[in-house]
């Protein structure tokens, strides 16, 4: 049999007769979990309408813990696309014109609701993505936090007066929302991506449209019945699934689209700068990690243990930020692997509804195999398996450590974006930051150290836009998220993520 889980590209079913009405009622029998969650939602949501797609095509949406169908999103079409731009860029003409006091009202609303319907939202993030239901409940968190920053940083968005060259002359210098954006967004963090991208867009005065991973479009709708709900006007938040080859060519090649936000692989990041060179459209790109975790022999170790298992198994490894590589000092490379056994030992795996769950199923069987075809890598490369190693069931993956790995190694070049922790010993400093910085990515980075000295040159001379020092979680709205080199340009939160989405208008004016 066919499994959608292996491609949900591969699942589209053409059911034009099939009415909303009956989808969702076969989609609820089949998944009792979300009957009666007043998120869930089977349609885009387009210039403030909820639509099919035109030709009646959908993509199969797969539950990755039992593998059963959650229920169908809509394929829609270019034209469909092609007026909500249109539309987008009416309600974008009217939205910048309105005070930044009321659009930080209405995302004020939005956040309230976000928090408000958590549960309902973590329901669909645990179906859909497989998370633990704790975790799914963290990101719907995280994601309102950057609504409520947005909401925030809307009424801060200041101009500059310049001291003038000449008497009779006024310099200024203002900034004016880019227009209409778009965004492409992954499956790892359904709410939190999409969050961080269409919260600072709509705060600056922009419209978005967005275009979530076909794995999870649900939680998306959630969030833009929500939106609805908070009295976001029309066409300013709006959510499209179908064909990304044809949405990925329309966001970057029609000149409505003046800024696409996107996050996902960096072979996908280069083909989007390529196809947006005709449109120089401005882009923000957050893509693939491969993050060292460094612990220095002068590190507490307990301390860099509890962080690395937050920093590795959050979302079972599903993370662009997830320490990738791990390089510990030979001098404490024994204590440290035994300590980190220990603990590892205690994560349960298993369906993310499940009490007690730390770890949930993996995002497809795509997924099982590249960490499969690691963990192969390292051990016939002469590592040794310590735990884990091969997938218990369907898509679960459990926590895996290997043990006398080395630098050379595939999950070493490459992001694993799975449970499998590697350990590497290494003699010296000089020789750790050489092997931190020997990649093409940049995204993040971890140090363990209680070395002053130690922890000004990490912080000096390690090529990443984020470092974490003696923490395995750097996440947060109110700093700037990003990388540097193969990883991406551009920030997310922070102050510096509203500036993505407001063009800069110097003026010059004589008497
Ligand atoms: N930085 C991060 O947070 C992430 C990194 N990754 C890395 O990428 C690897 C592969 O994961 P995968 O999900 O396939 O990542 P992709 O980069 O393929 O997918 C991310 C998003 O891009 C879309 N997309 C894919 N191709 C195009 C295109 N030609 N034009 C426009 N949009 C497109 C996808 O939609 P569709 O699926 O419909 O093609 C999805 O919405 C992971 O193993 C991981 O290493 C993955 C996810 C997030
Ligand atoms: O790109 C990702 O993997 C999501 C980032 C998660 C975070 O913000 O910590």
């Amino acid at each position: 049999m066919n499994s959608p889980i292996n491609s949900p590209k591969n699942s589209s079913t053409k059911s034009p007769k099939k009415s909303l009405k009956n989808r969702e009622e076969s989609t609820l029998k089949l998944l009792p979990k979300l009957a009666g969650n007043p998120l869930f939602k089977l349609q885009c949501y387009i210039s403030g309408k909820w639509c099919d797609g035109e030709g009646g095509e959908t993509d199969a949406v797969i539950n990755p813990a039992t593998s059963e169908v959650i229920g169908y999103s809509p394929k829609i079409s270019e034209t469909q696309l092609s007026q909500a731009m249109i539309f987008s860029q009416q309600a974008q003409t009217s939205w910048q014109a309105q005070t930044a006091k009321h659009r930080s009202a209405l995302l004020q609303k939005w956040y309230e609701l976000i928090v408000a319907n958590q549960e309902s939202l973590a329901q669909i993030i645990t179906t859909e993505q497989g998370k633990p239901l704790a975790e799914a409940i963290a990101e719907v968190n995280y994601a309102a936090s950057y609504v409520q920053w947005y909401a925030e940083q809307a009424k801060r968005v200041y101009g500059e007066v310049i001291p003038a060259h000449q008497a009779q002359l006024q310099l200024t210098v203002v900034k004016q929302a880019v227009g209409v954006c778009a965004a492409i967004t992954p499956w790892n963090f359904p709410a939190a991506m999409i969050a961080r991208k269409a919260a600072p867009a709509l705060a600056a005065g922009c419209a978005i449209i967005v275009k979530p991973a076909p794995a999870t479009p649900f939680t998306a709708f959630a969030l833009a019945s929500l939106a609805e709900q908070a009295g976001i006007p029309a066409g300013l938040f709006n959510v499209v699934t179908g064909d990304a080859v044809m949405i990925g060519e329309q966001f970057c090649q029609n000149p409505i689209i003046k800024k696409l936000s996107f996050t996902g692989s960096t072979a996908v990041g280069q083909q989007l700068i390529r196809q947006s060179a005709s449109n120089v459209t401005k882009l923000s790109l957050e893509l693939g990690g491969n993050a060292p975790f460094i612990v220095m022999d002068d590190a507490i170790i307990e301390d860099a243990v509890d962080g690395l298992i937050q920093s590795k198994f959050r979302n079972s490894g599903q993370t662009c930020v997830c320490a990738n590589r791990i390089y510990v000092h030979r001098a404490i490379y024994a204590e440290f692997c035994q300590q980190f056994t220990n603990k590892v030992a205690k994560l349960n795996l298993g369906n993310g509804f499940d009490n007690d769950v730390h770890l949930g199923p993996l995002i497809n069987q795509a997924a099982v195999e590249k960490v499969q075809q690691h963990v192969d890598d390292a051990i016939a490369n002469g590592a040794t398996l310590v735990c884990g190693g091969k997938a218990t069931k369907g898509l679960f993956y459990p926590a895996t450590i290997i043990t006398n790995a080395s630098h050379g190694m595939r999950f070493a070049r490459e992001e694993t974006f799975g449970p499998v922790a590697a350990i590497i010993a290494f003699d010296d400093i000089e020789q750790v930051i050489n092997y931190a910085n020997d990649t093409p990515f940049g995204l993040a980075a971890y140090v363990y150290s209680q070395n002053v000295s130690h922890i000004h040159r990490f912080g000096a001379e390690l090529a990443y836009g984020m470092v974490g020092i003696n923490t395995g979680l750097i996440s947060t709205e109110v700093a700037p998220f990003g990388g540097i080199k193969a990883s991406g340009y551009g920030r997310e939160g922070g102050k510096e993520g509203i500036e993505e989405y407001l063009v800069q208008k110097y003026l010059c004016q004589g008497r």
